[in-house]
């Protein structure tokens, strides 16, 4: 059973709308943070905001190891890739609750370093820490964090708004984050055995913002924002377990079909020249990496161009990469196409369309 199979095992039809109803719950399991409408949660009037809730954990091994992140990575990018989350609702982030399960071999220097990171984050988007919980571990660090965020009432952008003749954007690169551990864990594996392993020196080499993607990824907040302003962005999601794995869950979700241009997919010059180096398709990355917490959503295809023209103007990036069709969920992969942008090959080539795996980072 996958994770996703397990989650449905332990809470499918677990409840009765009863509570769910009362306590104001708009969308309970199935999205990036449960939607819950304040007001109606004490039994009042309508709220015209309502609240977010999500969690997030990290656990040493699985997420990091001491020679791919320092201590204050950790607790950057544990906070990070929570307001991802109030992020891909367009939404804003507000609180967090840290929660802690702390092996021997983290003294409290390293506590306190990997608090240095969750304060930079959090003072870096606004974000109010306001608990949590410790324990002791016998074995791995666990960082669980618990974010809350409101979002304007009826606004919040699920992944189940997609339609037919949609735009699919992201708001950024994807891969970078994935190319970045294999730099660092090609470098663990050519440190002497027994010696302290520590997070490589990237700096002034190639690897250098690959590596930096993965240990202090941005959260797309801004991005979020404008896409909930705009009015016309019909689904989003953050990309956590790889840009395939994210359009699925918007197709299933929306009950439609992503048709993704390969040509249209943002390159970053790093990535590529990483992936040339040690001889890995980019593609991989790109579409199986992960972690790169940039926003996949879907839009009003007419307002594409105005959405381009705002993001431009507040300094961040956006590219439409595909679109949406009628038919069985599922997620394309369109190549030597002749539409729009593909300047590589000739207008006689024909479109070739593989049909993507749900495949991604699964925990089981
Ligand atoms: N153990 C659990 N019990 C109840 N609900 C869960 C559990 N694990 C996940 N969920 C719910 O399942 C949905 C999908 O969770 P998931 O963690 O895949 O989303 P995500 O946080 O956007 O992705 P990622 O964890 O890769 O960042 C969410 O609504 C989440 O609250
Ligand atoms: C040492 C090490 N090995 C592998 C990975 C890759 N990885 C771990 S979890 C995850 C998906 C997001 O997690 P979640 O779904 O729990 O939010 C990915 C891509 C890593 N970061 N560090
Ligand atoms: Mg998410
Ligand atoms: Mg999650
Ligand atoms: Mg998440």
């Amino acid at each position: 059973m996958d994770e996703f199979a397990s989650i449905r095992h332990w809470t499918a039809d677990r409840q009765g709308e009863n509570w769910q109803q009362r306590r104001g719950v708009v969308r309970g399991i199935g999205d990036d943070t449960a939607v819950v409408d304040a007001a109606l949660a004490e039994d009042g009037v309508a709220s015209p905001k309502r609240l977010l809730l999500a969690v997030d954990t990290m656990v040493e091994t699985v997420h990091f190891k001491q020679s791919t992140m320092r201590d204050e990575d950790v607790g950057y990018k544990a906070l990070a890739a929570n307001i991802s989350d109030i992020a891909a609702m367009g939404g804003m982030p507000l609180h967090a609750l840290v929660s802690v399960s702390v092996p021997p071999a983290y003294t409290p220097e390293r506590m306190r370093r990997l608090y240095d990171g969750l304060y930079e984050c959090a003072e870096r988007y606004g974000v109010a820490i306001v608990g949590g919980d410790t324990t002791s571990s016998p074995g791995q660090l666990v960082v669980a964090v618990t974010v809350t965020g409101t979002v304007e009432a009826g606004r919040e952008l699920l992944r189940s708004g997609a339609k037919p003749g949609d735009a699919v954007f992201v708001t950024g690169a994807v891969g970078k984050s994935a190319a970045g551990l294999h730099a660092l864990l090609a470098q663990e594996r050519e440190q002497r055995a027994g010696e302290r392993l520590s997070p490589a020196e990237f700096s002034g080499t190639g690897e250098e913002l690959l590596v930096l993607a993965h240990q202090r990824p941005n959260p797309s907040v801004r991005a979020g924002r404008l896409l909930q302003e705009c009015g016309s962005c019909r689904s989003l999601n953050d990309v956590s377990d790889g840009l395939a794995s994210e359009a699925w869950e918007i197709a299933e979700a929306s009950k439609l079909r992503l048709v993704l241009n390969e040509a249209l997919l943002p390159r970053s010059g790093s990535l590529a020249a990483y992936a040339a180096k040690v001889g890995i398709d980019p593609l991989e990355w790109m579409l199986y990496g992960g972690e790169d917490y940039v926003l996949l959503g879907t839009m009003d295809s007419q307002d594409a161009d105005g959405m381009r023209a705002v993001f431009h103007e507040e300094g961040l990036p956006f590219f439409i990469i595909g679109e949406t069709e009628e038919g069985e969920p599922g997620v394309v992969l369109a190549s030597g196409s002749q539409s729009q942008g593909d300047k590589r090959g000739p207008s006689t080539h024909s479109c070739r369309r593989i049909e993507l795996k749900k495949r991604g980072y699964n925990h089981f």
